[in-house]
């Protein structure tokens, strides 16, 4: 049954009324100002969000501060309660977003399940036509989602736009892939029947991301759920609301209709178990940390639903004695400080051959030097804030236990102290560190953050059991120029992904996805849109004629 919230669309100051507290507004060098000042100076849902933010953006009508179900803004319940989302490089607070529970959720997931007869019948023309406008709105917002993006999640502007850009490309590519969905005739075993197999739709999804790629974990999810035929409710990272809510206002715009797209976040253990235990609900898709993966698979199986993981990663990232040096170092730096170190498919572990390892090192840490840390909206930014003060702490911690067994610090090693209005923010110095080993922290537990360990190694079987020797199966890179090794150690290696001389291997023609640990199923590609299809066996009797 749908519950009914009392939020419409058009309720955009109106939104506030629900919330108990008095609202306040903030940006850097203020206190806060009154609700009402605030609404009547700038006119739209300016009471729970940054007025500076707000400055920014071109469209401001594409931030929100709701949720998103059966095509209205709504706060659910004023008495959950709200959140907090800061901007890491300065601390201040960006917007404030209701807390959203089981209730809510299951207002999501009704919406969902009623519109999902309506959706499954559009042709694949008409729903592909829709994922078009979709990305063509995304690729006129790009800026403007790219602000929002970085406000939230710290990256540099560049790294934002290039995200924006995949997201825009997945769903393309999903609106393309939409139309080649088929199922087969099959050669009957006996002269009285037929038989074939349609493709459907699974029903509805739920998609569960996290902070670090708030948009493109969003669209590798949503598109091909929407290309299939599938309704979605989706469960951003409360750390990352605004690129979600972004999404979702874009999305109407470009006619999905109500109901097919919503959005919900606040309590994620709450929402999360009702998506993964609710009969309506069909299939889950989550990106993020292998525990709480594996917690949800574990809860999603009691009820038998089908369930995509993209989890943690370690990736070892190999230079062998014939590499071209300049392009490894490139790729070391590329792929190791990419989002701060923040994201899955970073080299988190380096093997180098001992013959190449100390001039690979200086190469590595001359590079390193010259990184400029700081707020990704500034334009010479290279790497911005770690997200969260935990995450300053697990980086220390993997350096401070790697340096007591051993470890040379060659370049940083330190929590950042940055001059303000970056004061508050939670940045660490991009870190080299020489001769790890093996029972350092760092070589078993995934960093996500701005951490480059050194292992040197002597043969080739010996890296690819040292690359192997772990419980994660991501990404892996090597570079060499060598043939017949490049395919021997591409085959080798237990990864789902392979990079050979090429760490930006990301793309929407290839299917992402780990092994081991690292998850289950694949994202992205002609692949990925399989996730959410069921396959129907239709065996057709004729008579004895
Ligand atoms: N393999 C991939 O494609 C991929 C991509 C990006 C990030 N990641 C991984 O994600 C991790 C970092 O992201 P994170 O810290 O946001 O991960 P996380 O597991 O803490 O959170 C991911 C999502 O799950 C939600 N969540 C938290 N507890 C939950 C619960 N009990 N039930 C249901 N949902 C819950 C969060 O609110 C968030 O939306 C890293 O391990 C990284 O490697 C993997
Ligand atoms: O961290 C997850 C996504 C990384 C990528 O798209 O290459």
């Amino acid at each position: 049954m749908l519950l009914h919230f009392p939020v419409k669309a058009s309720c955009l100051t109106g939104c506030a009324a629900l919330q108990l507290a008095p609202m306040r507004f903030f940006s850097p060098g203020s206190s806060g100002t009154d609700t009402r000042e605030v609404a009547s100076a700038v006119g739209i849902r300016k009471d729970t969000t940054s007025v500076e933010l707000l400055s920014r953006l071109k469209d401001k009508s594409i931030l929100h501060t709701s949720g998103w179900i059966s095509g209205e803004w709504t706060h659910g319940s004023s008495k959950n309660g709200t959140f907090e989302v800061q901007n890491p490089a300065t601390g201040t607070l960006l917007a404030t977003m209701p807390l959203m529970k089981v209730n809510e959720t299951r207002a999501a997931i009704a919406a969902a399940d009623s519109v999902f007869p309506e959706w499954r019948r559009h042709t694949a023309k008409e729903r592909s036509n829709i994922l078009k406008r979709w990305q063509t709105e995304i690729l006129a917002h790009a800026e403007d989602l790219a602000t929002i993006l970085t406000s939230e999640g710290g990256k540099p502007l560049a790294e934002a736009r290039a995200e924006i850009a995949s997201g825009a490309a997945s769903v393309e590519w999903m609106a393309e892939e939409c139309r080649r969905v088929e199922g087969d005739v099959l050669q009957s075993t006996g002269s009285d029947r037929r038989m074939l197999t349609l493709k459907q739709p699974v029903g509805v999804v739920g998609a569960i991301t996290p902070w670090n790629f708030p948009f493109s974990m969003i669209t590798r999810k949503v598109a091909p759920a929407l290309a299939a035929g599938c309704t979605v409710v989706i469960k951003p990272a409360e750390l990352t609301p605004l690129s979600a809510v972004a999404l979702a206002e874009l999305a109407e715009r470009a006619g999905l209709p109500d109901g097919v797209l919503n959005v919900v976040f606040g309590d994620a253990p709450a929402i999360g178990h009702e998506l993964a235990t609710n009969i309506d609900v069909r299939k889950i898709g989550f990106t993020g940390s292998t525990s709480v993966g594996k917690a949800l698979a574990a809860t999603a199986a009691g009820h038998v639903k089908r369930i995509s993981l993209e989890l943690g990663g370690n990736a070892p990232l190999i230079v062998f004695d014939d590499a071209d040096l300049e392009l490894a170092s490139a790729g070391v730096v590329a792929s190791a400080l990419r989002n701060a170190g923040q994201t899955c498919v970073c080299a988190n572990r380096v093997f180098v051959h001992e013959s190449v390892h100390d001039k690979l090192a200086d190469m590595v840490a001359s590079r390193v030097q010259k990184l400029r840390l700081g707020d990704g909206l500034s334009p010479d930014t290279n790497i911005g804030p770690l997200i969260s003060e935990a995450a300053v702490a697990k980086v220390t911690a993997h350096v401070d236990d790697a340096v007591a067994k051993g470890a040379k610090v060659l370049v940083g090693g330190k929590k950042a102290s940055l001059a303000s209005p970056l004061s508050n923010g939670t940045f660490f110095e991009p870190t080299v560190l020489g001769d790890a080993t093996i029972d350092m922290r760092l070589f078993k537990e995934e960093t996500f953050g701005p951490l480059i360990p050194f292992f040197k190694f002597g043969s080739t079987s010996e890296v690819v059991q040292l690359a192997n020797n772990t419980e994660y199966g991501l990404a892996a890179y090597f570079f060499t120029k060598d043939l017949a090794k490049a395919w021997r150690t591409a085959e080798d290696l237990e990864y789902g992904m392979v990079g050979i001389n090429d760490v930006a291997i990301t793309n929407e023609a290839a299917p992402f996805g780990g092994v081991k640990q690292s998850g289950l199923g694949r994202e992205q590609s002609k692949y990925g849109i399989q996730e959410f299809l069921d396959i129907k066996y239709v065996c057709m009797g004729l008579g004895s004629n």
